[in-house]
C-alpha cells in the first residue's frame, strides 16, 4: 500500500474555515488537494500557506487545452513546488506530451503528473450523451492506454477501474481514485463509488475524499475512521 495514501480534498468557498480544518490535521496522516474552487478564490498564497503547514499538496484543475497553453500551465504548478497535479487525459497524446516535456527541467523536483480518464461522477449513460458509446470501463482504459504513452505517472480513475488498470499498467502507474465513499456515506453526485478499504484493496494509491470528511461534524474524527478501516 502507498505510504500516506489519503488526500483530503478541500473544496471550500472560505479559506478560514478551510485552514481550520488543515490545521487539526497532521501532515504524517494525509496529503491535500486543491481544486478549481479554492484555487480560482484564493490562488498562490493558499498552497503557499498549506505548504507552510508542511502538507504534500496535490493542485487539481485538470487541464484541458491546446498543449502550448497546458505546457505553460503545468510549468506553472511546478513553480508552486506542489507534489501533485494533473491533465485530461481526452486533451489529447500531443497534450500530455507537452505537459511531461515541460516538466523534464524540474527533474525530481517535478511535481507527478496525472491524467483524468472518466469523471467518477459519469456514468455509462452519461458518456452516450456525450458521444462515448462504450462502458466506462472501456473508455477508462483507452485513456489510460493513452496517458502511459505519453509517459505520465498515472491516472485518475475511479476505484471501480483499479483492479484492471494495475493488471495492465503495472504498479509504477499510479492510481488516484476520488469517488471514495465509507460504508453508508452519502454518494452525492459521485456514479463510480467504493469504500476506503476495497479501494485499496483493488489497487489504488491514493483515495481521494471530500466531503464524507470536510462535511462530517467532526472532520478528525471522520479521517481517523477511515484510517481504522484501512490499517
Ligand atoms: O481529479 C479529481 O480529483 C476528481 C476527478 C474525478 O473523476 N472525480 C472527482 O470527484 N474528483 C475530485 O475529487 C473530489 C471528490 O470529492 P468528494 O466527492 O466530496 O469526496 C472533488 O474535489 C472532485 O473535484
Amino acid at each position: 500500500m502507498t505510504n500516506k495514501p489519503i488526500v483530503v480534498a478541500l473544496d471550500f468557498d472560505n479559506k478560514h474555515a478551510a485552514l481550520n480544518l488543515v490545521d487539526k490535521l497532521d501532515p504524517d496522516m494525509c496529503r491535500l488537494k486543491v481544486g478549481k474552487e479554492m484555487f480560482t478564490l484564493f490562488g498562490p498564497q493558499l498552497v503557499k500557506d498549506i505548504h507552510s503547514r508542511g502538507f504534500d499538496l496535490f493542485l487539481d484543475l485538470k487541464f484541458h487545452d491546446i498543449p502550448n497553453t497546458v505546457a505553460k500551465a503545468v510549468t506553472a504548478a511546478a513553480e508552486l513546488g506542489v507534489w501533485m497535479t494533473n491533465v485530461h487525459a481526452s486533451g489529447g497524446l500531443a497534450m500530455m506530451e507537452a505537459a511531461k516535456k515541460a516538466l523534464l527541467p524540474y527533474g525530481d523536483n517535478a511535481p507527478l503528473l496525472i491524467a483524468v480518464t472518466v469523471l467518477t461522477s459519469m456514468s455509462d449513460e452519461d458518456l452516450k450523451l456525450i458521444g462515448i458509446d462504450v462502458p466506462a470501463e472501456e473508455h477508462v482504459k483507452r485513456l489510460a492506454a493513452l496517458t502511459h504513452q505519453a509517459g505520465l505517472n498515472g491516472v485518475v480513475c475511479s476505484a471501480r477501474e483499479a483492479q484492471m488498470l494495475k493488471s495492465t499498467f503495472g504498479d509504477n502507474f499510479k492510481l488516484c481514485t476520488p469517488g471514495i465513499r465509507p460504508e453508508g456515506s452519502d454518494a452525492g453526485d459521485q456514479h463510480r463509488v467504493m469504500t476506503p478499504k476495497m479501494a485499496l484493496e483493488a489497487g489504488s494509491d491514493y483515495l481521494v475524499i471530500g466531503r464524507p470528511i470536510t462535511k462530517a461534524a467532526d472532520p478528525l474524527a471522520a479521517l481517523q475512521a477511515i484510517h481504522r478501516t484501512i490499517a
